[in-house]
């Protein structure tokens, strides 16, 4: 008898929260005819969400450092609208480098295209290794990429945002900069550089109706991914891989449509949603359902999470052995 009491007030509260949802979401905004501006748009996710946000209408800028592939992804991107009109620009600069120029040239894509309605920081780079292996450039190298081609891009575009009182800004972390993990100690370091940032941003520019999404994908197939499986520790690999590689159009799909919707947290996978559960911690609410869910599991995700982490752990003992049998044998 009480449990069905409970229960009832139960399903009625679910309910309730569910019908006050709207109140505290954004309103979803129109990718036709917006401009998307999409830094790192030249190859890999970058490239995926440039595919799909000319699919739904929108206007795309790509933005990276090297003219031919800016080139190459043009034309690619551009075959998918047919028409007369011109809806794929290119943008070459370095984004981690000099502010000014950063700024100047995105002022010239806006006279072309109009105000950027949509900015996706996407470029960025991963160097995995151990702490004490990676060369201390690329500490700083990660910071320069990850980070401040963020800041940059972000700062160059935010005041006509705020002016205007719309659009929308999405950071592209990883599951990594949830959760540090074996080998990615510079990579991570930066990848929740990005979490701070956009906490604290999301909350200045909530009143102009400018709303952050903070995605964090897995593994995902792209050129960039090839490159670093190239000098990955095997731990790294093999723990990375508990979470699944993504194709590039399935993250670029699940982020595009988490931005239209305003929402905070964007993630992939059974795994990318428990740890973004699980660590959600003092994130802003855009909709109380994603807040009630949080509250209702985290204490049975950090369950699973110990079992992961002993799994990770085994993972870091057993390539340890192996490497000190294979070491011994050599010497022998
Ligand atoms: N692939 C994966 O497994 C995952 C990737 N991510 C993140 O997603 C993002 C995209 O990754 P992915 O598609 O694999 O990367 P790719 O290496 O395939 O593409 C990176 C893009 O960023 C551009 N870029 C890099 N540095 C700069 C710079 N200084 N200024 C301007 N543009 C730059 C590159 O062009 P150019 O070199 O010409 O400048 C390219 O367009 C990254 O931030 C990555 O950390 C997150 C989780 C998983
Ligand atoms: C309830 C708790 C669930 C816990 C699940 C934990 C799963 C952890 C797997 C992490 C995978 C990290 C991939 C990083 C990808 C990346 O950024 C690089 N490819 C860089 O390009």
């Amino acid at each position: 008898m009480w449990f069905w009491i409970a229960l009832a007030i139960f399903i009625v509260f679910i309910i309730v929260l569910y019908l006050l949802s709207p109140l505290i979401s954004p309103k979803p905004i129109d990718l036709q005819n917006a401009h998307v501006m999409i830094t790192g748009g030249s190859s890999g996710i970058g490239k995926a969400l440039a595919c799909q946000a000319v699919r739904t209408g929108a206007r795309v800028t790509l933005v990276a450092r090297d003219q031919v592939k800016l080139d190459q992804a043009q034309s690619e991107v551009a075959l998918l609208a047919p028409g007369e009109e011109k809806i794929v620009q290119t943008v070459s600069v370095d984004l981690s480098a000099d502010y000014d120029s950063v700024k100047k040239k995105f002022e010239e894509s806006q006279v072309t295209f109009g105000p950027v309605d949509v900015l996706i920081n996407c470029a960025g780079t991963a160097s995995p290794g151990r702490f004490d292996e990676v060369p201390l450039s690329d500490f700083k190298k990660m910071i320069d990429i990850n980070y401040m081609s963020t800041v940059h891009a972000t700062r160059a575009i935010l005041p006509g945002m705020k002016e205007r009182g719309l659009g929308r800004i999405v950071f592209v972390s990883s599951q990594a900069g949830q959760t540090g993990l074996f080998g990615f100690s510079a990579y991570s370091a930066s990848k929740y550089a990005l979490r701070g940032l956009a906490e604290s941003l999301q909350m200045e520019v909530k009143p102009y109706n400018v709303h952050l999404t903070l995605a964090f994908p897995p593994d995902t197939n792209t050129p960039g991914f090839a490159e670093e499986q190239k000098s990955k520790p095997e731990e790294t690999r093999l723990i990375s891989e508990t979470s699944g590689l993504f194709s590039a159009d399935n993250v670029a799909n699940i982020i595009l449509a988490d931005t239209v919707r305003g929402r905070f947290f964007s993630s992939m996978g059974l795994d990318g949603i428990m740890l973004s559960s699980l660590t959600c911690g003092f994130s802003p609410v855009v909709s109380i359902m994603e807040a009630t869910q949080q509250v209702l599991t985290m204490g049975i995700f950090r369950i699973i999470s110990l079992i992961y982490l002993d799994h990770f752990d085994r993972i870091i003992r057993d390539c340890k052995m192996k490497r000190e049998l294979k070491e011994g044998t050599k010497k022998d």
